[in-house]
């Protein structure tokens, strides 16, 4: 039977075009890379005074976008065995065999190669990192990282904080220590995003033979990984503030939020409760979405008050 069929009484029939669209978008992981895609924004907007030029937000986005998109089919294909063998990811395209490999791969090249060229029209700087991004992630934390160490996601973590570099670079052609320091954000974000996560899915990553944290060395440790974290996290924090890079509104915002994080690192750690864990990973997405939020709106207001 043709993989883009599905069996009914009486025959085969064909999955239908609207499954096809869903298992293409689901393959570029679309609400991470709106999370992606809004970090860069962020940094497009820091990068100047006032309204960065509507050409490098617009090429700016759809570059990164289509790059991100085509990184995480990649990673689609290349951990369709893994995907296969846990509960959160079996149903997942490649895994149950929906999509073919070879047209995953034609997929994943289209939108890597159209996010080049978008790219190369703002600056070449841009359409190279972004390039370096890609396969960091799809390759280097993918085929390598992820089955070697469970500091994985740690090392892996930098190509997925670097989208508020490129946003900036996409604006001005040039790297910038506020833009570095926008990228130290997500990166300290990223290992107790992850691995509260891990711990709530630890079984499913053992089966797997995934060396994450929590399989390695236990979820008391990791535990401890994520506190240490969110307190590094709140310390880095303080950077953009101290370097005059943002003002009273970001130190205010940031404060709450991070100081929530560390709340539920807390409470992870000392007074666990069945939940919590996937209760710490949710709050994480919405922390990481209201600090580039307050990283703006401190950004504008700073602009109106000049
Ligand atoms: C190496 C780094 C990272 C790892 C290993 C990682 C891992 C994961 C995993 C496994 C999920 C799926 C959770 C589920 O079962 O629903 C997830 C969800 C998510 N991640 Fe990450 N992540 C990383 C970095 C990032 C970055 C840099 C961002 C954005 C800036 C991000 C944004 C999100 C969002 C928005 C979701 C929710 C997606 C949904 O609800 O479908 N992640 N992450
Ligand atoms: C060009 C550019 C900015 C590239 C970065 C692209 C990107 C999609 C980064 C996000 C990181 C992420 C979702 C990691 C999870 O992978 P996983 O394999 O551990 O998670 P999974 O098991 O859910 O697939």
């Amino acid at each position: 039977m043709a993989k883009s069929q599905v069996v009914v009484k009486g025959g085969y029939k064909p999955l239908s075009s609207a499954r096809v669209w869903q298992d293409y978008l689901t393959m570029t992981k679309p609400k991470v890379v709106a999370m992606l895609l809004l970090t860069a924004l962020v940094g497009m907007c820091l990068a100047v005074p006032g309204i960065p030029p509507l050409k490098a937000v617009v090429f700016g986005l759809v570059g990164i976008g289509l790059q991100s998109a085509a990184a995480a089919a990649f990673n689609h294909v290349l951990d369709r065995r893994f995907d296969a063998k846990m509960a959160r990811t079996y149903h997942r395209p490649l895994a149950k065999g929906r999509v073919e490999t070879h047209k995953a791969v034609i997929f994943a090249c289209v939108l890597m190669v159209a996010g080049f060229v978008v790219l190369w029209q703002l600056n070449a700087l841009t359409a190279w990192l972004t390039f370096a991004s890609l396969i960091g992630y799809a390759l280097v934390y993918t085929v390598w990282l992820k089955h070697a160490t469970p500091q994985n996601i740690v090392i892996g973590g930098l190509a997925g904080a670097a989208p508020p570099l490129l946003g900036w670079t996409a604006v001005t052609g040039e790297l910038h220590s506020h833009a570095l320091l926008l990228v130290m954000l997500v990166f300290t974000w990223t290992p107790p995003h992850f691995w509260a996560l891990a711990i709530h899915r630890r079984d499913d990553y053992a089966k797997a033979g995934i060396p994450m944290l929590p399989v390695t060395h236990g979820i008391g440790y990791t535990k401890t990984m994520v506190l240490l974290y969110t307190l590094m996290l709140a310390l880095v924090g303080l950077l953009p503030w101290l370097t005059g890079m943002s003002g009273g509104l970001y130190l205010a915002g940031s404060s709450v939020l991070n100081l929530g994080f560390i709340g539920y690192a807390l409470k992870l750690k000392f007074a666990d409760e069945p939940g919590h864990a996937w209760a710490t990973f949710k709050y994480s997405i919405w922390h990481l979405l209201a600090l580039f939020m307050v990283l703006l709106a401190d950004h504008w207001l700073a602009a109106l008050l000049v």
